[in-house]
């Protein structure tokens, strides 16, 4: 079975926890008053990236700046779609100095680079899942986001509604697998959202609520290979079932900010 999957190389984003630190609470998982340590924070991270090369992917990595503690979760800077860039809008003024901050990173390499109107807090709440984008809102991301992102990224987008706080970006409740293949947290959507990933996604796997508290659903695939919290056992035997290959890692301390493997990486889709 496993041989029937097929990885595809990725280009991904990064960005080092250098300044990395919960010092506000913009999310239920944030205590700042719980105590962080910034070494294996940066240990753990860097397994992480050395794991993305190991596999055969191309990272490059976004310069931390000091102050923005949050800026390690490279997927909130922007939503990349055939060399399109959406830069990000943030909810919260603790993290509003990223946008600019990724949007330069793009500008500087000669990418098309949208400055968005409405709060969107990228590939946090943006999925592609190859023709379609799967857009999350409810805590962060506007509606009006969503149009903006059809218009810019030149692919329909279908709004899905987060209801439980502690899911509060869609990436931490669904992750794309492979094209036309998710899994995700039934319990963190409405349920409108829920028939429309029932009926779009028959197959798909769902994760128990132990794995979702894990943050399993954190998860990024390359086609064959499928990095999540090692925790999330449950979802690594569902994968291994449907022919993946899970790879758990450990990102205890980005967890203490609400962040684990999807978060910490964004993935630059270039021109075809
Ligand atoms: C899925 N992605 C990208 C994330 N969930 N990002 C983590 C953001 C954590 C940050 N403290 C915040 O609350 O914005």
């Amino acid at each position: 079975m496993t041989s029937e999957r097929t990885a595809r190389q990725r280009h991904y984003l990064m960005c080092r926890p250098t300044h990395f630190a919960v010092d506000y609470s913009i999310n239920p998982w944030m205590d700042p008053g719980k105590p962080v340590d910034a070494d294996l924070a940066i240990l753990q991270w860097e397994q992480l990236h050395a794991l993305f090369v190991s596999l055969g992917h191309t990272v490059e990595l976004i310069e931390g700046l000091p102050g923005l503690p949050d800026m390690v979760f490279a997927a909130n800077g922007a939503t990349v779609v055939n060399g399109r860039v959406l830069a990000a809008k943030f909810r919260y003024q603790e993290r509003e100095a990223e946008g600019p901050a990724y949007a330069d990173w793009f500008r500087t390499r000669g990418y098309d680079v949208h400055e968005p109107v409405h709060v969107n807090e990228g590939e946090g709440d943006f999925l592609v899942d190859e023709d379609v984008i799967l857009a999350g809102t409810g805590f962060r991301t506007d509606p009006e986001a969503h149009r903006e992102a059809e218009k810019h990224l030149r692919l329909p987008v279908v709004g899905l509604e987060l209801v439980d706080p502690r899911f509060y970006h869609l990436d931490t409740a669904l992750a794309v697998l492979a094209p036309g293949e998710i899994m995700y947290y039934p319990a963190a959507f409405s349920e409108p959202s829920r028939q429309f990933l029932r009926n779009r996604y028959p197959d798909a796997i769902t994760a128990t609520d132990e794995d979702a508290q894990a943050f399993g659903l954190n998860a990024l695939s390359d086609g064959r290979n499928v990095i999540l919290p090692e925790a999330a056992t449950h979802l690594a035997a569902r994968l291994a079932e449907r022919g993946f290959t899970p790879i758990g890692a450990s990102l205890s301390e980005l967890l203490k900010a609400g962040g684990s493997v999807k978060c910490c990486t964004l993935e630059i889709r270039d021109r075809d």
